[in-house]
C-alpha cells in the first residue's frame, strides 16, 4: 500500500512544488545575487498555517544549491530556538562553528563575531516562525552580516513588525515580502494527488476521496497531508487493500488531534501557562488573562508579548478569539466544530 512513506511525512520538500510558481519566482529573485557572489536582500514570507511557506523556502534554497557550489543554507526553527543565544548556536552549530563554545558562559557578541569571522561560502539562513523569537535582536544581528542572506518566516507581518525596534522595522519594511494565501480545493488536491502517486500504491485512493480530504482541510496542506498519511497508515495497518470510508472519516480527527498535539508540544513555558489559564477560564480577555499569567510565573513578560502569544495560539487552532479587538476574549477550539469529512 505505501510505496515511499517518506512523501507522506510533515517535513518533505518534493521535487515540484504545486502553484506557488510566482512566490518561488519572487524569493528566487530575491536571492539571486547570490549566484554572483553579492550580497542578498532580506525575504519576509508570510501566511497561515500550512500555507507552504517552510516548504516553498526549503525548495528554493535546495535549487539554489543545485545551481551553485559557493552556497551553503541553514535552517533555524525559532519556536524551538526561541532564545538569541539558541537561534546563533544553531546557526554556528550548522556551520562547524561552535567547538568550545560554552552554552552557559559565552556572551551573545561572541557568537555573533562568530559569524561574523566565518569565511565560509555566503549562507542562507531560514528563520522559521521568526516571530516566536524572545528577542529578535538576532534578526537585526544576522541582518549586518552581508555574507547571511535571512529568509523570515511568520504568520502575520504585524506580529513581526509589533515586537521589532525601530531601526529594524525599518530595514524590515524595505525587504522583499512574499506573502501566501491559504490554498483553493483544487489546489490542495493537486498537492495530495502528487503525494498519493509518489507515496502509494496505484488505486489506493479515489480522486472522489483526494477531493473530500481536501475539503475537510479548509485550505491547510499541513492537514491535508496529515489527514492522508493517517489514513494511509491504518489501512496499511489493517492489512486492507484501498483505503476506505470508514478509516478517512476517522483519520481526518486523528489527524487534526496530532497536529494540535505536536502544537501544543512546541508551546513555551510560559505560552504553556496563558495556554492553562485560558483552558481553565475561558472565555477570558487579554488584561485578564495577563493578570493571572504575571501572578504565576517569575519573570512576567509584557502584555504585548503575551497578545502575541495568544496569537499565535489561534493561529494554530489551539485558541479561539470572538469579539473585536476591545472586547475580546480566548477560548479553546471546539475540535467538534472543525470542517467534518463528508
Ligand atoms: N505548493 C506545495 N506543493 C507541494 N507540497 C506543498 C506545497 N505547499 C505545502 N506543501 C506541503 O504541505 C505541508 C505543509 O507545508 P509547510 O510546512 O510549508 O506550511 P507552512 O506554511 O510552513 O506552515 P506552518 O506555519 O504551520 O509551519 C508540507 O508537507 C509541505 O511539503
Amino acid at each position: 500500500m505505501i510505496r515511499d512513506a517518506r512523501v507522506l511525512r510533515a517535513g518533505f520538500v518534493p521535487r515540484e512544488v504545486e502553484h506557488r510558481d510566482a512566490e518561488v519566482n519572487h524569493l528566487s529573485s530575491v536571492l539571486e545575487p547570490i549566484t554572483n557572489g553579492e550580497p542578498a536582500d532580506t525575504a519576509i514570507v508570510t501566511g497561515p498555517s500550512g500555507a507552504g511557506k517552510t516548504c516553498i523556502s526549503k525548495f528554493v534554497t535546495e535549487r539554489l544549491r543545485e545551481e551553485v557550489l559557493d552556497v551553503q543554507t541553514t535552517y533555524v526553527n525559532c519556536w524551538r530556538n526561541y532564545t538569541r543565544f539558541r537561534t546563533l548556536y544553531q546557526i554556528l552549530d550548522d556551520l562547524g562553528a561552535t567547538i568550545d563554545i560554552h552554552r552557559q558562559s559565552t556572551p551573545h557578541d561572541e557568537l555573533v563575531d562568530r559569524l561574523q569571522q566565518h569565511d565560509g561560502p555566503r549562507t542562507v539562513v531560514i528563520l522559521d516562525e521568526v516571530d516566536q523569537l524572545e528577542d529578535p535582536s538576532v534578526i537585526y544581528d544576522l541582518h549586518s552580516l552581508p555574507q547571511f542572506a535571512i529568509i523570515c518566516i511568520a504568520n502575520k507581518e504585524e506580529e513581526l513588525f509589533g515586537r521589532v525596534d525601530d531601526r529594524l522595522v525599518s530595514r524590515l519594511r524595505s525587504s522583499e515580502h512574499v506573502r501566501m494565501d491559504k490554498y483553493h480545493d483544487e489546489q490542495l488536491y493537486d498537492i495530495l494527488s502528487a503525494r498519493a502517486k509518489w507515496g502509494l500504491d496505484e488505486d489506493v485512493i479515489t480522486d472522489d476521496q483526494l477531493y473530500r480530504i481536501a475539503d475537510a482541510a479548509a485550505g491547510d496542506a499541513r492537514l491535508a497531508i496529515g489527514i492522508l498519511r493517517t489514513a494511509a497508515s491504518k489501512a496499511d495497518r489493517e492489512n486492507h487493500e484501498r483505503i476506505t470510508d470508514d478509516i478517512l472519516l476517522d483519520a481526518a480527527e486523528d489527524a487534526r488531534a496530532q497536529i494540535k498535539q505536536k502544537s501544543l508540544d512546541s508551546l513555551t513555558p510560559h505560552q504553556r501557562v496563558v495556554y492553562d489559564i485560558v483552558r481553565d477560564h475561558g472565555p477570558i480577555g487579554p488584561s485578564e488573562i495577563h493578570e493571572q499569567y504575571a501572578e504565576e510565573v517569575d519573570d512576567p513578560r509584557t502584555k504585548r508579548t503575551v497578545r502575541t502569544y495568544l496569537s499565535k495560539m489561534a493561529q494554530y487552532n489551539l485558541l479561539e478569539a470572538e469579539g473585536t479587538s476591545r472586547d475580546r476574549e480566548y477560548s479553546l477550539v471546539d475540535s467538534a466544530a472543525a470542517s467534518p469529512m463528508q
